[in-house]
């Protein structure tokens, strides 16, 4: 079985990911970590080196990989479920979960923990709130189709965790 969790950056994929595998015994993979390590590259360095699209490619192809490994839960970066089919794939090979966060909390938690990321480590603080909004717009579509939503207000990251394990027991996992 693999859990996916899926959303916006800053929404708590990779923190959250960590502990649910840690609480189920699962194997823990953040898929930008996994990538950075099969490609021996930072993915802002991916990034520069190849492009977007260079990194969407590999980020697709090391999807595929990683969805052929078993008790595992996998924080997918936060554009994966909106490039090729990845949505589909994603949902035929694991249960998703979207960590629904909302715009002004994304914004807070990602004006310090901008410079990781490509897409967003050029903006200034007071331009990343009309970015995101726009972007979420875009990418809220694909985000839906998660197979459970989780709609995140203020909860820290062990309520949160909490609230993935009540999901899970429907699963019976
Ligand atoms: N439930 C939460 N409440 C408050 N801050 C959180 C929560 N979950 C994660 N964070 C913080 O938000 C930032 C982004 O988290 P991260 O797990 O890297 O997100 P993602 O992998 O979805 O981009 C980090 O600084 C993390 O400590
Ligand atoms: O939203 C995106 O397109 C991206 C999100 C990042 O992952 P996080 O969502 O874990 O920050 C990382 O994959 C890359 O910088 C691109
Ligand atoms: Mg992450």
């Amino acid at each position: 079985m693999i859990i996916s969790l899926i959303g916006y950056m800053g929404c708590g994929k990779s923190t959250t990911g960590k502990d649910l595998a840690k609480t189920l015994g699962y194997e823990f993979i953040d898929l930008d970590h996994y990538i950075e390590n099969k490609y021996e590259l930072s993915v802002s360095e991916i990034f520069d080196k190849f492009g977007e699209l260079g990194f969407r490619k590999r980020e697709k192809e090391t999807l595929l990989e990683v969805l052929q490994k078993t008790n595992v839960v996998l924080s997918l970066g936060g554009g994966t479920p909106v490039y090729y089919d990845n949505i589909d794939v994603i949902n035929a090979n694991s249960i998703s979960i979207f960590l629904r966060v909302q715009l002004p909390q994304l914004v807070k938690r990602l004006e310090n923990k901008k410079h990781t990321r490509p897409l967003i480590a050029h903006l200034k603080d007071d331009e990343l709130m009309e970015f995101i909004a726009k972007h979420l717009f875009e990418r809220n579509h694909f985000y839906q189709k998660a197979k459970y939503t989780l709609n995140i207000a203020n909860q820290n990251s062990s309520e949160v965790l909490n609230q993935i394990m009540e999901i899970l027991k429907k699963e019976k996992i």
